[in-house]
């Protein structure tokens, strides 16, 4: 599919803007967290500190939700993961199919995280007619041909890629026209989709790399304390300026494990 857009616009029709969406679930993890171990209430100075937020930034966002906790109490624990996870769409089953089963989608089946968090794995897909009928994560692996079947039969609208990256744009095509409408994208390639359909991607490569990056930035300024321990005197490498650990953060306070799409 050649033509069509990857990304939407920053601000969702209900008016929740992507950068909040995106934090959510940040959100939800820790007071999910937090509801594990009975806790009834949090501040947002606790939470934004337990999601690795600024606390007004949380404050913000939880205002789209309507939700502005209690002076002097705080926020219901409880009811913000309910709110939370309704406003995630989390609250219903979401059935998801997995396209190559092969190290990484085998390991993907097996993770029990998704289950716990609402989404079902419906089917494991592969091309390779050895795999069909094997089993992994206690469910056979179907055929790729019967895709569009299996789609429709399950009502999926998610699906997660994890062919090698030359399959990953007909697998694409393949899942929209089937009527997914949202993907997930191991694969170490850009997909075209047609307006409608969103795509994360994961390429954990790429936070590799970018870690690299600042182990570079840490050794420069060593290099730069050592040069002016020798030297004892400011020189013009002194003026260079050092990273904070906020320069190593996201554009929302966090450290984003995996960059949004
Ligand atoms: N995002 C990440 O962080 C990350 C990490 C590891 C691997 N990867 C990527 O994930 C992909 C899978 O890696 P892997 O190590 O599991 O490879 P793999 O070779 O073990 O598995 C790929 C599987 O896809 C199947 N396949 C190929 N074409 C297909 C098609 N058209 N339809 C359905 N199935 C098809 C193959 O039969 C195979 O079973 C690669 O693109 C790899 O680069 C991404």
């Amino acid at each position: 599919m050649a033509t069509g857009r990857t990304h939407r616009p920053a601000t969702r029709s209900r008016g929740i803007p992507e950068a909040t969406v995106a934090r959510l679930p940040l959100y939800l993890r820790a007071l999910t967290a937090l509801s594990e171990r009975s806790v009834p209430t949090v501040s947002s100075e606790e939470l934004a500190a337990a999601a690795g937020v600024n606390s007004a930034k949380l404050r913000k966002d939880f205002s789209y939700l309507g939700s502005y906790g209690t002076r002097g109490v705080g926020y219901d624990v409880e009811y913000l993961v309910y709110q939370i996870s309704r406003e995630l769409g989390l609250t219903q089953d979401w059935p998801i199919v997995m396209v190559g089963i092969g190290n990484l989608g085998a390991a993907l089946a097996n993770y029990g995280g998704f289950a716990s968090r609402g989404f079902r794995v419906a089917a494991l897909i592969d091309a390779d007619p050895a795999m069909s009928g094997k089993t992994v994560a206690g469910m056979q692996v179907q055929h790729a041909d019967d895709l569009e079947k299996i789609i429709d039969e399950n009502g999926v609208s998610i699906g997660v890629i994890a062919t090698p990256a030359g399959a990953a744009q007909q697998v694409c095509d393949r899942l929209v026209a089937a009527g997914v409408t949202s993907i997930l994208n191991f694969a170490p390639t850009v997909l075209s989709v047609p307006d409608g359909v969103d795509v994360r991607k994961v390429d954990l490569s790429i936070e590799l790399q970018i870690l690299a990056f600042h182990e570079q930035r840490k050794a420069g300024e060593s290099a730069i304390e050592a040069a002016e321990g020798a030297v004892g005197v400011e020189g013009p490498a002194a003026k260079v300026t050092k990273p904070t650990a906020n320069d190593r953060k996201g554009p929302d306070g966090d450290v984003p494990a995996v960059m949004p799409a």
